[in-house]
């Protein structure tokens, strides 16, 4: 029975090829900022308030003019044909069939077209690297014709963090899989060494892009995560160029880049660590939400990610400002566990928390959430 996602992150443990799991819950260095997503999420506190009508709770929110069902969505994670073949495709139906966001990495496995098509009533954004100018610029196009509705711009990844057990694994590039990889893959009952770098059929499509962008040179530089590291906020202009839609950036931590970011006229902010995977001294992703949403004082949307492994964990980042979450590493344990279905599992059993915790609350709509912290100390306010 799997009744948390922690049953279904053990799960995704005995399923996957042991590199792809360690690359799932890879973080930087020695995993302080990872733990610290967890752990400070689990110091919030939310007091309840009693006798107040719960008949009917609702948990859906409006965004950039559309309604959400659900005030938490999918996150970027790149790769994910790993996990499953057409992975993002997978996770984009688990996602549409429950009212929630999508967004799609650069680094994804399938084409940008190919998952919107797949599920064409859904809604999706797509989150961009750059790399190279050109093929950023060609991402970009591509996506606005697709009908993805938003744009976001990933803003921590300058340089990879340190993951380590991907160097001890051998899974970096250039790809030189350790003997231990190898006999692991060649032993797992969906796997076989095709499926990797420099012969994988999912490999060989890596990117979002395709195109151009699918050129092995590209799909070397995406693995190896080699950004443009001259892109800064005066290349925002250059993006608001290509982009009609909501602009995002994702990887806001300091206040002050909150400010700079409405000063550039930016559409939207997620404050994030990357799920611990950058800088492992940066703040836990719910300790640096308030003082963000502070900095932004309600002119644009402020959603986070990191950490969030219950409906509860939504709550708290809700009740500290945030419009919406997102789910990294969770959507992957259940797709890891049971393709589309795995991740609606999850999805639902998230869904099922929040409500409950709301009730609970006596929050009768998301925006009583913030009530909630009265009457509780310690809250990073
Ligand atoms: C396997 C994996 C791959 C990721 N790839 C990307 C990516 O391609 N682009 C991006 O902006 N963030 C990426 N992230 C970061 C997530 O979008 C998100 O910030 C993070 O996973 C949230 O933390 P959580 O896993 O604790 O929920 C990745 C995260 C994981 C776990
Ligand atoms: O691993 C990641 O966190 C990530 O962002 C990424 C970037 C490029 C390729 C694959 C994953």
């Amino acid at each position: 029975m799997r009744i948390n996602t922690e049953d279904f992150r053990r799960q995704a443990r005995k399923s996957l090829p042991r590199f792809v799991f360690d690359y799932i819950e890879g973080a930087a260095d020695d995993g302080h900022c990872l733990r610290r997503n967890l752990s400070d999420l689990a110091a919030v506190e939310l007091t309840p308030r009693i006798l107040r009508d719960t008949t009917a709770v609702d948990t859906s929110i409006e965004v950039f003019g559309r309604k959400w069902a659900l005030p938490f969505g999918i996150a970027p994670t790149g790769l994910n044909g790993l996990v499953r073949p057409r992975g993002d495709g997978l996770l984009a139906t688990a996602a549409a069939r429950n009212g929630i966001l999508f967004a799609l990495s650069t680094a994804s496995n399938m084409r940008l077209e190919d998952v919107r098509a797949g599920a064409p009533d859904g809604m999706h954004w797509m989150q961009l690297y750059v790399m190279h100018r050109d093929m950023a610029g060609q991402i970009v196009e591509r996506a606005a014709r697709s009908g993805y509705e938003a744009l976001v711009l990933t803003v921590d990844v300058p340089v990879s963090g340190n993951r380590e057990p991907d160097l001890r694994n051998g899974f970096r590039m250039p790809f030189k899989p350790t003997a231990k990889l190898a006999w692991d893959v060649v032993t797992h009952p969906r796997w076989s060494m095709r499926m990797l770098p420099n012969g994988a059929p999912d490999f060989a499509n890596l990117t979002t892009a395709g195109g151009d962008a699918g050129s092995a040179n590209v799909q070397a530089a995406l693995l190896a995560r080699a950004m443009d590291r001259s892109v800064v906020w005066d290349t925002l202009a250059w993006l608001r160029g290509l982009w009609r839609g909501p602009l995002l950036l994702k990887g806001v931590l300091h206040p002050d880049d909150a400010r700079l970011a409405l000063d550039h006229g930016v559409d939207g902010l997620i404050v994030s660590n990357h799920g611990g995977r950058q800088n492992d001294a940066s703040p836990s992703a719910i300790s640096a939400l308030p003082r963000v949403v502070a900095a932004i004082d309600g002119r644009i949307p402020v959603f986070m990610d990191g950490g969030i492994r219950r409906g509860g964990d939504i709550a708290k980042a809700l009740a500290l400002g945030a419009s919406a979450a997102f789910l990294g590493r969770p959507a992957l344990y259940g797709l890891a566990t049971d393709g589309a279905e795995g991740a609606e599992a999850v999805i639902k059993l998230l869904a099922a928390e929040l409500l409950r915790t709301m009730t609970l609350l006596g929050a009768t709509s998301v925006s009583a959430l913030p009530g909630a912290l009265e009457g509780a100390s310690g809250n990073f306010t």
